[in-house]
């Protein structure tokens, strides 16, 4: 108690001097007039001025919120102070050094042992820690000091016990930053190298959203000459999950960052007029659990176009097309004038072959017109000179037209078959494609729609036919729910991307959209050579309690098939609750669960419905019985909290306090649907229910009273 004291004591002062010193500097800034004139260096002085304004107005708030006690080899011991931005970084000993920053980093992947060590940029530095300690300051007001790790007292070597205090918490409705309880795995994410591709697997709640802002946080802080924010991209699966991750940047204090799904960022590159996306129609003829028979791999479309083997027969199509777009024939302006075709093979085969072919296109035709404009200037009267150049302008306009369409749709439209180009066969590839997606793919073209499965197809011919201008390409690029995305999606975006830098994150067992998902992180590792590539896996679950975990690590062992399991942070409350709610008993034994939960100390809840028609009408039913829920249907683009009802497989991504699982049984989530059960029971934090139809899936299990059982609580 006494060493708590002087504990609190001692970080007591030390923030009063830290606020003081803040506040002396901040007044200091505000003073100096703010700068409006057109001086360029002044301008520069300015803006910086402005970004420290800010940031010392933020670190006014919550200057810090770790401390560690570093004794570098051969120095002294050193407490260095933690935040989210660094105070009086000029300075030999900074006030507060930023989470970032190298030194930082002992912060996050010290576990214990006698001595420790980080990389600097000058090498690698060791020495030993003394003190780790977590320190919650809110609104300038001093509120807890955790001590994780203290070399002068017995006990393990870092303890969870503050990490178990955050987890504890229930959550705001956004997702948040976790700059003073990143764990060390998640820090070898966050800080690994920036020219390479990670592959990061991680179970459900392993902090993978999470892990990825903070990585963005971090390189744009150690390549800040090098990279930009509006050349950093997150792809995200829906409007409303980019809304429910929007706070995180904004807090690391990074801005301007593009978030978007790959959907919306593919038609606008192409320039089409809408998105085309698996809109809530769409994903609930995939999500139907009365479809009883599936299509194979290789018959499902998004499968098909997604595949590497696709990308190769798109390939074989270019390759022909580079012969066959010069059109075979002199150019003639008007009779008597003549251009060799001989001359204009040679531009364009020989001259312009550094140039990608809708580029060479363009300049032969251009040049063409330059060589007519000298042409005209030989005229040997003014009325010549009009008729030719009236001649000349109809011709030109009508060789430009055997030229073939460059532009992507019509390449891909000539591709399936729906549009003729001259000079081409590649029958032999087209059989190559199954015949049902070829015939339906035919059908949506001749009726121009295009399918979010034909965007890698449209980009990947833009990219092999045309430049990528500059301010398309990205410094980093993040895929979230990466399971979802095919190999052909990642190697379009690499063509977008310099240095293969990207971060790949998500977790197969969530692989709900086996319509267009891979099923081996090999499928992607293939795109890059090894040394451009890193895979990282997270075991470690942070989300849920010790009993939500383990009952959903069964479901993995006995519905998904998978030896990918979780392991929990001993975080203990009550057991899993699987009580019996069919028939009439249903809508009752709902509003019971729901009014149980309402009546805890949680901001959110989710009842979790096997497809959208459930979650309408539980919405209307429950609506009208008084009770205030929002209805998530893949439409919405804002998250809002409080009580929401959605179809198990819009939930993906998200968590709240408390969830509630509807008709769990063999009907609904029969084996195949074991990983939708598993999505589902993993957004619980804290309380999991499922309310069980008539038989329960048979991968279900409620052996273990302690994790799982059928009966209401007591009280
Ligand atoms: N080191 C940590 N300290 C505190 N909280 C953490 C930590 N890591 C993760 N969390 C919390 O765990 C929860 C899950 O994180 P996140 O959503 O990023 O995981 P995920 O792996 O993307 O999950 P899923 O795949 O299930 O959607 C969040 O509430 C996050 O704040």
């Amino acid at each position: 108690m006494e060493d708590f004291q002087s504990a609190y004591q001692e970080e007591k002062a030390r923030l009063d001097r830290t606020l003081d010193t803040i506040d002396k500097e901040l007044n200091r800034l505000r003073g100096i007039p703010m700068y409006t004139g057109h001086d360029y260096t002044e301008q520069v002085l300015e803006a910086g001025r402005d970004t420290q304004r800010r940031q010392l107005a933020q670190s006014g708030q919550e200057p810090y919120f770790g401390r560690l006690d570093f004794e570098e080899q051969g120095g002294t011991r050193t407490p260095l102070y933690i935040g989210k931005v660094g105070v009086g970084g000029d300075t030999a000993q900074p006030m507060v050094i930023d989470w970032r920053a190298p030194v930082a980093s002992l912060f996050y992947s010290f576990t214990g042992g006698d001595s420790a060590s980080y990389e600097a940029p000058e090498g690698l530095i060791e020495g030993l820690v003394y003190l780790k300690r977590n320190i919650v300051i809110r609104k300038q007001i001093l509120e807890r000091v955790v001590d994780t790790f203290n070399s002068e007292e017995e006990g393990p070597a870092v303890s969870d016990e503050f990490l178990l205090y955050r987890l504890g918490e229930n959550k705001d409705n956004k997702l948040r930053d976790i700059v003073s309880t990143i764990q060390a795995e998640q820090d070898q994410i966050i800080r690994a190298g920036r020219n390479s591709a990670l592959i990061i697997q991680g179970v459900a709640g392993s902090g993978k959203t999470t892990v990825a802002l903070h990585r963005l946080a971090y390189l744009l802080y150690q390549y800040k000459e090098q990279i930009s924010a509006e050349k950093m991209i997150i792809f995200a699966p829906n409007r409303m999950f980019i809304n429910y991750i929007s706070e995180v940047l904004p807090e690391l204090g990074v801005g301007d960052i593009q978030q978007n799904t790959f959907s919306d960022w593919a038609s606008k590159v192409l320039g089409l007029d809408e998105a085309p996306s698996d809109g809530p129609e769409a994903l609930t003829e995939w999500f139907d659990h009365t479809v009883k028979s599936r299509l194979d791999d290789s018959e499902l479309p998004g499968r098909f176009k997604g595949s590497l083997l696709f990308r190769d027969q798109l390939d074989r199509f270019v390759e022909q097309l580079e012969s066959a777009c010069l059109p075979e024939e002199d150019f003639m302006p008007w009779d008597g004038a003549k251009l060799p075709l001989r001359t204009i093979r040679e531009w364009y085969e020989q001259e312009y072959k550094p140039y990608p072919i809708a580029r060479r296109k363009d300049r032969v035709l251009a040049r063409i017109h330059r060589w007519v404009e000298m042409e005209l200037k030989k005229s040997p009267s003014a009325a010549a000179l009009k008729e030719r150049k009236s001649k000349a302008s109809q011709r030109e306009k009508a060789y430009a037209k055997k030229w073939p369409d460059l532009s992507p749709l019509a390449l891909y439209k000539a591709f399936m078959g729906v549009k003729k180009m001259q000079g081409l066969k590649f029958e032999d590839i087209v059989a190559e494609i199954p015949k049902s997606i070829l015939k339906m793919t035919q059908a949506n073209l001749k009726k121009n729609v295009i399918k979010e499965e034909d965007l890698p197809a449209l980009l990947y011919l833009f990219t092999r036919v045309d430049e990528i201008d500059g301010n398309l390409r990205f410094d980093h690029v993040v895929i979230d729910e990466a399971q979802d995305f095919s190999p052909f999606q990642i190697a379009v975006l690499d063509r977008f991307c310099k240095g293969h830098s990207f971060t790949i994150l998500g977790d197969l067992s969530q692989g709900i959209h086996y319509y267009k998902g891979i099923r081996e992180w090999a499928e992607m590792q293939v795109l890059f050579k090894p040394d451009e590539t890193a895979y990282f896996a997270l075991t470690r679950s942070y989300r849920s309690t010790m009993e939500i975990i383990t009952f959903a690590n069964d479901i993995l062992r006995h519905g998904v098939g998978t030896d990918l399991l979780a392991v929990p942070v001993f975080r203990s409350a009550e057991p899993v609750r699987i009580i019996q709610a069919a028939g009439a008993e249903r809508l009752s034994t709902i509003r019971k669960a729901l009014d149980r939960i309402q009546d805890g100390p949680y901001r959110t809840a989710a009842l979790l419905t096997r497809n959208l028609g459930d979650a309408q009408q539980l919405h209307a039913e429950l609506s009208g019985l008084g009770y205030e829920l929002n209805l998530i249907d893949g439409r919405k683009s804002e998250y809002e909290g409080g009580i929401s009802v959605l179809p198990v497989y819009l939930s993906k991504g998200l968590e709240f306090d408390a969830v509630i699982v509807t008709d769990v049984d063999e009907d609904h989530y029969g084996e195949r649907d074991a990983k939708l059960l598993y999505v589902g029971s993993t957004r619980a934090l804290h309380e999991l229910w499922l309310l069980a139809g008539e038989t329960l899936p048979a991968y279900v299990t409620a052996n273990d009273p302690e994790i799982a059982v059928t009966v209401w609580p007591e009280k």
